[in-house]
């Protein structure tokens, strides 16, 4: 699509898809429920193209893309990972690093030590970048950054276009922070992900550097990326080192009286709190690394010059994008931290009572620094409870009690992944619960993705996520529940168009989101809970404020009806306004989900 088209319809997006006069008519395709042709192989990435038409039964459906992946993992072999029957990618690394330990120590420093940044750009409180300054500094040799833009991976991952931009912004900042402290930001695509390796380890060598650090990622493919970088490294000579810097607490040593990892959230959290109180160094930030030797612009000064690429193709934003998105994201650490700061200062206290209301600024908007790695969750937690009137994390104001559990969440879903590696695979959680009877039904989808149901509260939150890349976690959880049980859609068709459009869209904590919301995740909502979208919108937006803004054709809509247009008398001016009526009936489709659970839940045990 042109980019002037693409423009026009997200303002349709935004202004209800026809203009405030015209009757909506959602783009007819035909259902594809029952027809099962093959899927569409170019398959989008471009936020304002339609979605990617979704089959029953095809393997493409989801956040896997067979173009990178392997098929859909059997349910024996998830039920094998359950029983410790394969080794996680986390045992392989772990492997991998423990034979290569010795190796590791007799490795020299050469002319250089670098750190491979990934999603961790950020000076302050950064584990891997600490100590490789601590290693640089005590050999007396210079640190270089790394960083390798990978298009292949945006796109195997479905990273939003708006979180690549937000990326991209964040390295000139970056770029320019380190270059204060003397030290080089080297910028490089790797046109193919699996040159990404092999092309750190040539540059390692023009370099001069043997040994390189990073910070973990837990999804699979990393893992494994590194298990194997860790025993290419040994055979060459070079030392690799990686940290553990996203979590508070990382994955491994929770366990429950069993031996097992938590599959519920609230023990977990309960020992998350005790480990952290054993263990305080936890909390400890990591220093910021030291200035290079002022002889490095002499020796490395090339590296200075190193220019930051565009955004790849499929991936960038419109200019009207820009203009919307960038005002509402400034990029960098130190937005990061005046964010976090303002938040302490101004809402954390109230954050238990105001976090569920989406038309306050009640929330920390800090979701996309997490994601992006330009603030850790050690410096939030640390930060907020720096401002209460105990140490401990679970005592004191109750707002920076609550918000710190949630900030836990972030940490629980990432151990989720780890322990339970095929979630990333397509997989629920619970195995069984896969062969519950999606629906494919193209037009519904579209419906919901473009804010077109005809459930105010649910068009208001697609909305959002259209206008600002970010929706409000209550409204993640209704618009969730909306798709998998009013709508009975196959919920890895939301959670993949969350990825693609959420500037913060984090694969652990979305599939987390998802699985709780469609009951088909670690610790979800119990199948038999149906959110009713009319009481949600009741309950959390009482006075229809939030629907008011991202719906703007109910502006005029008055008291209660706001709720509920067609419903509740206000159909004509809902008509006029072309807002469609509800596409699903609530009570109906309540009874088909409850129906369609129980006999795929049956049927997989
Ligand atoms: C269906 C669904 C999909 C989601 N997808 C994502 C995603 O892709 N990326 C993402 O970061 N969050 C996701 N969440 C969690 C949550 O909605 C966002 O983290 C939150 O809305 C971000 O806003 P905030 O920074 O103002 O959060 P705050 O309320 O200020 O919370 C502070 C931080 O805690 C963490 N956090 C809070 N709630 C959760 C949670 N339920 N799960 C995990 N972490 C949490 C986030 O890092 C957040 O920034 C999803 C939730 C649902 C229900």
């Amino acid at each position: 699509m042109p980019p002037n088209d693409r423009t026009k319809r997200k303002a349709q997006l935004l202004n209800g898809v026809n203009g405030v006069n015209g009757a909506v008519a959602p783009r007819k395709r035909q259902n594809t429920a029952t027809a099962s042709p093959s899927p569409d192989p170019s398959l989008s990435t471009d936020p304002l193209r339609a979605p990617h038409p979704f089959y029953k039964d095809s393997e493409e459906n989801g956040i896997v893309l067979r173009k990178f992946y392997p098929h859909e993992m059997s349910n024996d072999r998830a039920r094998a990972y359950n029983a410790d029957e394969l080794p996680r990618p986390i045992e392989v690394l772990n492997n991998a690093l423990a034979d290569t330990a010795e190796h590791r120590k007799r490795v020299k420093v050469k002319d250089a030590v670098v750190h491979w940044f990934k999603w961790d750009l950020r000076i302050r409180d950064n584990r891997a970048l600490s100590q490789a300054s601590e290693m640089a500094q005590r050999a007396g040799v210079p640190l270089i950054g790394l960083y390798i833009v990978s298009p292949q991976d945006f796109e195997a991952h479905l990273t939003a276009p708006i979180r690549v931009d937000f990326m991209l912004r964040t390295l000139h900042v970056l770029r320019e922070d380190l270059a204060k402290l003397g030290i080089p930001l080297w910028v490089e695509t790797a046109e193919k992900r699996r040159d990404a390796a092999g092309r750190v380890v040539e540059l390692m060598e023009e370099w001069g550097a043997n040994h390189l650090f990073a910070n973990l990622e837990y999804e699979v493919d990393e893992l494994r990326r590194e298990a194997k970088l860790a025993r290419m490294f040994a055979e060459r000579g070079l030392a690799l080192h990686v940290a553990h810097d996203t979590c508070v607490v990382p994955p491994g040593p929770l366990r429950s009286g069993t031996g097992r990892p938590y599959a519920v959230y609230t023990p977990w959290f309960r020992s998350w709190i005790r480990y952290i109180q054993e263990n305080l160094d936890l909390l400890e930030l990591s220093e910021a690394p030291k200035p290079n030797p002022t002889t490095v612009k002499k020796t490395h000064g090339k590296l200075f010059d190193c220019p930051i690429p565009d955004a790849p193709e499929g991936k960038r934003l419109t200019d009207e994008e820009k203009k919307t998105f960038r005002p509402l994201w400034p990029a960098g650490e130190q937005e990061a931290m005046k964010r976090l700061d303002k938040f302490c200062e101004e809402n954390v206290g109230q954050y238990g009572k105001n976090r569920n209301t989406p038309s306050i600024p009640g929330t920390s908007n800090l979701s996309a620094h997490f994601a992006c790695g330009t603030l850790s969750a050690r410096t939030a937690v640390r930060t907020a409870r720096d401002r209460n009137n105990t140490k401990r994390l679970d005592g004191g104001n109750e707002g920076i009690q609550t918000w710190i559990s949630e900030v836990a969440w972030r940490d629980f879903y990432k151990h989720v992944l780890v322990h339970w590696p095929y979630v990333c695979m397509n997989k629920p959680f619970k195995p069984e619960y896969s062969n519950i009877e999606w629906s494919y039904n193209q037009e519904h989808f579209e419906a919901w993705t473009q804010g077109r149901t005809g459930y105010p509260i649910v068009d208001a939150a697609m909305r959002q996520l259209h206008g600002m890349g970010w929706m409000h976690n209550r409204c993640r959880m209704i618009v969730a529940s909306f798709l998998s049980k009013d709508l009975l859609l196959d919920w890895r068709m939301g959670e993949r168009f969350f990825m693609e459009h959420l500037i913060d869209g984090d694969f652990a904590s979305n599939n987390g989101g998802w699985g709780f919301a469609a009951s088909v995740g670690v610790d979800p909502q119990p199948y038999f809970r149906i959110f009713n979208p009319l009481l949600q919108s009741e309950k959390f937006d009482p006075d229809g404020e939030y629907i008011r803004k991202w719906v703007p054709e109910l502006k005029g809509v008055k008291g209660k009806a706001i709720h509920d247009p067609h419903g509740r008398g206000a159909e004509v001016l809902a008509k006029k306004a072309g807002y469609p009526k509800p596409i699903v009936e609530h009570r109906g489709a309540r009874e088909r989900a409850l129906a369609a659970y129980k006999r795929g839940i049956e049927s997989g045990l």
